[in-house]
């Protein structure tokens, strides 16, 4: 029709007005605070897995090897690899936490800029330890990105220094020699194993499971807690994460209202040296031989799904040792991935941690009572000297 315009055709004072439009957006939308979601990672790929293990065994705040641990270090992970490549490959060819952190990531900010838009617009950044996307690369990303406010949110929840330890040590060795300028202020979230959204999370989640056991043994279903183990070398020097796995358990079974017997266990040793138990496998075969016949196991210490639920736990033992020594019913509750209950924990611990304005907690700056890592000592003069709100 002539005269009339389809109603794409933009005139020139529509076209100025929807470019500012544009402008304006750009800037509001421009991040100003950045979560930086760390985590030890996993290989994405099989070809992947040596390094990654050998960036696991030679690092000294996560495992301290007795002699030459660079050689040790390297020859361990040589050893492992084919061994563990296997795992990867029957769990689908590599760790699905990358793909669960960065969904984690998007749901925390969405909420985050609703809950808390003076701090907003919020972009999270994942920093893994042991594989890409590393720690120096959420720094550079948040400096091309102008970011004024970085909080350091360990996705452990339970404190460790072989784990969260580490990554704040990862941090401050690049920032020691990297920080520049346009670096953003920092903040830390070091642990929140008490969360009550986490709490209620988990208890909805092993409800669920309990759901689907048969009536026959639902009351006598023994609640196993797994969480992946230590040395007792790191127990021993004072390590936190025993007695925070501890709280959450309790404070799941409260949640419950005590609903079932339960155990804390623990699984994923690593080498010879002694570890942590009851181990999750051979607590399995002592209640089997007790006469117990049903397990809801709860991976208590992992936030998304990896190796150690999707093989050790489900493969190892929900199928070939419950198959081997006569289990009856073995289910086990998937980790809190993307649950609402737990992306409502992140931003709510997220949005307290900028209320309460405490850069860094008394506790993260507190030694392990033997503590004789020298990376400790200076990691941990720096956070007190730099973290500021
Ligand atoms: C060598 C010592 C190790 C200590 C100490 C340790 C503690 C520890 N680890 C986690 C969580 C995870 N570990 C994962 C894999 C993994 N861990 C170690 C070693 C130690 N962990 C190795 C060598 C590996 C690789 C797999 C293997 O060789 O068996 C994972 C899985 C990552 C993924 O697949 O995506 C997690 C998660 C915690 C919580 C912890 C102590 C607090
Ligand atoms: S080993 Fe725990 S603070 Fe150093
Ligand atoms: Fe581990």
């Amino acid at each position: 029709m002539l005269g009339s315009k389809p109603a794409f055709f933009l005139t020139a004072e529509s076209l100025s007005c929807s470019l500012m439009k544009i402008a304006v957006r750009n800037v509001s939308n421009k991040p100003k605070t950045g979560i930086v979601m760390m985590n030890m990672g996993g290989p994405q790929k099989v070809e992947h897995v040596y390094n990654y293990l050998h960036n696991i065994m030679t690092d000294r705040d996560m495992i301290q090897l007795p002699f030459a641990q660079d050689h040790m270090g390297k020859w361990i992970a040589k050893r492992r690899t084919p061994e563990v490549q296997k795992k990867y490959e029957e769990i689908g060819g590599g760790s699905p936490i990358l793909d669960w952190t960065n969904k984690q990531g998007e749901l925390l900010c969405e909420k985050l800029n609703s809950i808390s838009p003076s701090t907003g617009p919020h972009k999270h950044y994942v920093a893994f330890r042991y594989v890409h996307p590393f720690t120096e690369e959420a720094f550079e990303n948040m400096s091309k990105d102008g970011i004024k406010h970085a909080v350091l949110f360990s996705q452990y929840p339970q404190y460790s220094c072989a784990t969260s330890g580490s990554s704040y040590n990862a941090i401050y060795k690049h920032l020691k020699t990297n920080n520049k300028p346009g670096y953003p202020k920092l903040s830390i979230i070091d642990r929140w194993s008490t969360h009550p959204l986490l709490v209620q999370c988990f208890a909805n989640l092993i409800k669920d499971e309990l759901k689907k056991i048969s009536e026959k043994n639902k009351k006598d279903t023994i609640i196993l807690f797994s969480a992946h183990s230590l040395p007792l070398k790191t127990v021993n020097r004072g390590d936190a994460y025993p007695s925070e796995v501890g709280a959450t358990v309790n404070l799941v079974m409260k949640e419950l209202n005590y609903c079932n017997p339960y155990q804390l266990v623990w699984q994923s040793k690593v080498g010879p040296l002694p570890w942590l138990g009851p181990f999750t496998d051979e607590a399995i075969e002592g209640y089997v031989k007790q006469g117990k016949k049903s397990f809801v196991i709860v991976p208590i210490a992992f936030v998304n799904e990896h190796i150690e639920t999707l093989h050790e736990l489900d493969i190892e033992y929900c199928k070939e040792l419950a198959e081997k020594i006569g289990v009856e019913e073995i289910r086990r509750v998937p980790a809190p991935n993307i649950h609402p209950l737990f992306i409502s924990a992140l931003a709510d611990i997220v949005k307290n941690h900028f209320e309460k304005g405490v850069a860094v907690s008394a506790k993260f700056l507190n030694h392990c009572p033997h503590c004789v890592n020298p990376n400790c000592y200076e990691s941990k003069k720096w956070y007190r000297s730099i973290a500021s709100f």
